[in-house]
């Protein structure tokens, strides 16, 4: 089974199967750290998948926080950590204090919901005032010139732009009532075909924000040769953004390719007996390698997208994405970059290859997912990270439950720890077999495994829907990977919780997180924000290298001692038999063994 065509499923706990367990494990409390008031202004505000139930009248305290909370993020930086030196913006289109129209809109639950309608209808701003409060009320930012206009309904874009009747059918079909504010802004950049810089939160829906405007524009099937190219940075997000693909593209005959070995292999023929495909997703490596074997003929290419652009333009993949720009020699390629995260620098950097941008901020820049409650713990030492989460367990966990670890090392250690703590855990990392990597994955989704350890191959584009909780049991390397860790939770709307553990090693590093959580709306003790910031050489240093930490490993060695000679007496006693009762000779393997843990589980 396709392991991310489960993932896309996403992850839902069984509570019919497990209801004796969930006793165990409930939840004493709701847990978001917000107030109910805060909570409920807070998800109202950012529901923006209109996921939310009604909610009864808001008290006024609720309204207030709104306001707050609209305009604390507002009026806060659009820059991260690493980007103090400040940004160059050909036109911003934001406007601030309109909330206005948002404190009448929460009065009457009718009249918003006819005010809606009214609103799928309509096409286009009677004026520019109207045009950026829309933009400035679902924090839209644009920078650049001549910039189209956002839709606000399915309705309205496929009216403006005569969208195809199949791409209307397979919306309606998924289930999407409204587009997100980075689709009713990428789309029509994209359909009026300009190069594109989109940074838009996790789980916000950027991946229709490029394929929808593609499959529009390829209009169907020819037979010319590769037209659009898609590249993200692992295989198995290729294979999830080629699954929404196949999903919008229903009732066209669109040729997709997903280049994998065998995909490969068949473009070995000569160049007339290739199988001609439409639209081709890739990652770096496996499509440059193709390239450079002259399997891949890239002229025609209309479209080329960088999703996790960042990624793709950190050392290590530039080279590749370089040469992948170089083979898509079309004079009129169009290029998209689409990231949760877009450091400055790589934005620099991609100002230098594409052609007069459009560049849309959703929110702030670099920030998290507003739905997400985040929260720092301090656990002093690594001793006391496991005593935390041992502590977090017995206090009740709500799965699904997803746990960040830095090495695939320690990924096995913690697995080793947690699984005598009667939970069903599980652990997944590179050096799983795949067929283990799809066991494990289905399993999670269908709350067999409830808690699921994980290393940063998790952490980017995964889209399970339903992962509760995110632990960051080590501190992460980067703001960008913290960002997108997290993101695994608070997807398309939902709510979510991130807690990530610090000890004193990690303080250095503390307050680049603190950062992120202030842009995204999360309480902050003042403490920490009066904390110094890493220097660029420490955070250099630890983009580059995690710390070292001490194992993960709660047994004495008074324990582990007494384990081992018990393995080895058994082990002993095993030898006596096969060799027909002579004692068996002795072996100093007991030195050369590990500590006791048991083999890790397949
Ligand atoms: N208009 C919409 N209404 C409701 N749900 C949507 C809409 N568009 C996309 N979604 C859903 O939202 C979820 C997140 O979308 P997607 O994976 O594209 O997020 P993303 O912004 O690319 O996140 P990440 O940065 O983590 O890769 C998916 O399950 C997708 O089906």
């Amino acid at each position: 089974m396709d392991l991310f065509r489960m993932l896309g499923g996403g992850a839902r706990f069984d509570k019919k199967r497990f209801k004796d367990d969930i006793e165990v494990f409930q939840p004493k409390a709701a847990s978001t750290g917000l107030n109910a008031d805060a909570e409920a202004a807070l998800s109202t505000e950012l529901d923006f998948f209109k996921n939310k139930k009604p909610a009864a009248k808001k008290a006024p305290v609720a309204k207030k926080l709104v306001k707050k909370a609209k305009s604390d993020s507002e009026s806060g930086s659009d820059d991260d950590d690493e980007d103090d030196s400040g940004e160059s913006s050909g036109e911003d289109q934001t406007h601030e204090g309109d909330d206005e129209s948002q404190d009448e809109d929460s009065d009457e639950e009718d009249s918003e919901e006819d005010e809606q309608e009214d609103e799928e209808e309509s096409i286009g701003f009677d004026s520019t005032e109207q045009l950026s409060l829309f933009r400035s009320h679902l924090k839209i930012k644009v920078y650049g010139t001549d910039i189209p206009n956002p839709f606000r309904s399915f309705n309205g874009l496929a009216k403006q732009y005569k969208l195809e009747p199949y791409l209307e059918r397979n919306i309606l079909a998924s289930g999407f009532k409204k587009p997100t504010p980075i689709q009713m802004q990428a789309i029509p950049i994209i359909l009026h075909g300009r190069d594109v810089m989109a940074m838009a939160p996790t789980g916000s829906g950027k991946t229709m924000a490029f394929v929808l405007p593609i499959l529009h524009d390829l209009k169907g099937p020819e037979k010319v040769g590769y037209r659009a190219v898609i590249i993200s940075p692992t295989r198995e997000l290729a294979t999830q953004i080629f699954n929404q693909i196949k999903k919008l593209s229903v009732g066209r005959k669109f040729k997709i390719c997903m280049l994998t070995k065998a995909t490969a292999a068949t473009q070995g023929q000569a160049p007339h007996l290739r199988q001609k495909y439409d639209i081709l997703i890739s990652t770096p490596l496996r499509l440059v390698h193709a390239i450079q074997q002259e399997k891949m003929e890239l002229g025609h290419v209309r479209h080329l997208i960088l999703d996790e652009a960042d990624k793709l333009l950190e050392q290590g993949f530039l080279e590749q994405t370089d040469e992948i720009f170089a083979a898509c020699s079309h004079p009129s390629l169009q290029k998209s970059l689409f990231s949760a995260t877009l450091p400055s620098g790589v934005e620099a950097l991609a100002s230098t290859f594409m052609r007069s941008p459009i560049r849309i901020v959703i929110g702030s820049k670099n920030a998290a997912t507003e739905t997400i409650n985040q929260k720092l713990v301090y656990c002093g030492s690594e001793e006391g990270k496991l005593i935390a989460i041992r502590q977090l367990i017995q206090g009740g966990l709500k799965p699904p439950v997803l746990i960040f670890v830095q090495s695939i090392e320690r990924a096995k250690e913690l697995f080793h720890e947690l699984i005598y703590d009667g939970i069903h855990v599980d652990v997944i990392h590179s050096e799983r077999t795949k067929a283990q990597r799809d066991k494990i994955v289905e399993s999670f989704r269908q709350g067999k495994v409830w808690v699921l350890i994980a290393t940063e191959l998790m952490a980017r584009g995964v889209d399970f829907k339903g992962v509760n909780l995110v632990i960051n049991y080590d501190f992460p390397q980067t703001v960008q990977s913290y960002i997108h860790r997290i993101g695994r939770t608070g997807r398309a709307g939902r709510s979510g919780e991130a807690v990530t553990y610090f000890t004193n090693e990690d303080q250095t590093y503390l307050k680049s997180i603190v950062n992120v959580m202030r842009e995204s709306g999360c309480e902050v003790a003042d403490w920490m924000l009066a904390m110094k910031k890493p220097s660029k050489n420490e955070k250099k240093n630890l983009r580059k290298m995690p710390l070292g930490r001490s194992t993960i490993n709660t047994m004495s060695s008074y324990d582990k001692k007494k384990i081992a000679h018990k393995r080895d007496i058994i082990a002993n006693s095993k030898k006596r038999k096969a060799s027909g009762g002579a004692p068996a000779p002795a072996n100093g393997t007991d030195k050369r063994r590990k500590a006791a843990a048991p083999a890790e589980s397949s």
